[in-house]
């Protein structure tokens, strides 16, 4: 298991709360940043992880802002990207089952540590159910559908 993870500066300090977790529990990852509390712009951190996501052997991509909102809509624009705002387990699990998610976004501003971490492990956990191949293929199909 390893994972991307980025963050502007709203999500800065989950994701070292986060980090912390991963090292104390042996998941590998790769921070793609911020590195401080300086503010900085959430779509640069979500091309980034999006990019790793798609180009070395990542299992999943963490990205955190304020809100979640803006650094997920940032990785959605990368294609072959499909990023979740999950703010629960249930949304987390079902990001995975359903939704074949390859990224989820946290808001660093709205998400309590604690539950991040038990959000992250639900989508960990969870696995894809085949069942829904035909819609992640339409969602393919749209994205193939507009030029680069
Ligand atoms: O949530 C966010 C985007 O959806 C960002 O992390 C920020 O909250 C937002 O861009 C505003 O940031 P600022 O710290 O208030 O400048």
């Amino acid at each position: 298991m390893k994972l991307a993870i980025g963050s502007d500066h709203g999500g800065y300090e989950l994701k070292e709360y986060l980090k912390s977790y991963f090292d104390k529990n042996h998941i590998d990852y790769d921070d793609f940043g911020t590195n401080s509390n300086e503010s900085v712009d959430y779509p640069d951190y979500g091309k980034k992880v999006a990019l790793a996501v798609l180009a070395k052997p990542y299992d999943f991509g963490i990205v955190i802002c304020g809100t979640g909102i803006g650094i997920s809509i940032a990785a959605n624009k990368v294609k072959g990207i499909r990023a979740a705002l999950v703010y629960d387990e249930l949304t987390a699990r079902l990001a995975k089952e359903h939704n074949r998610a390859n990224i989820i976004a946290l808001g660093g501003r709205t998400t309590k540590k604690e539950d991040a971490v038990k959000i992250v492990n639900a989508f960990m956990n969870a696995t894809y159910e085949p069942r829904h191949q035909k819609r992640i293929d339409k969602i393919k199909d749209i994205e193939e559908s507009y030029d680069e």
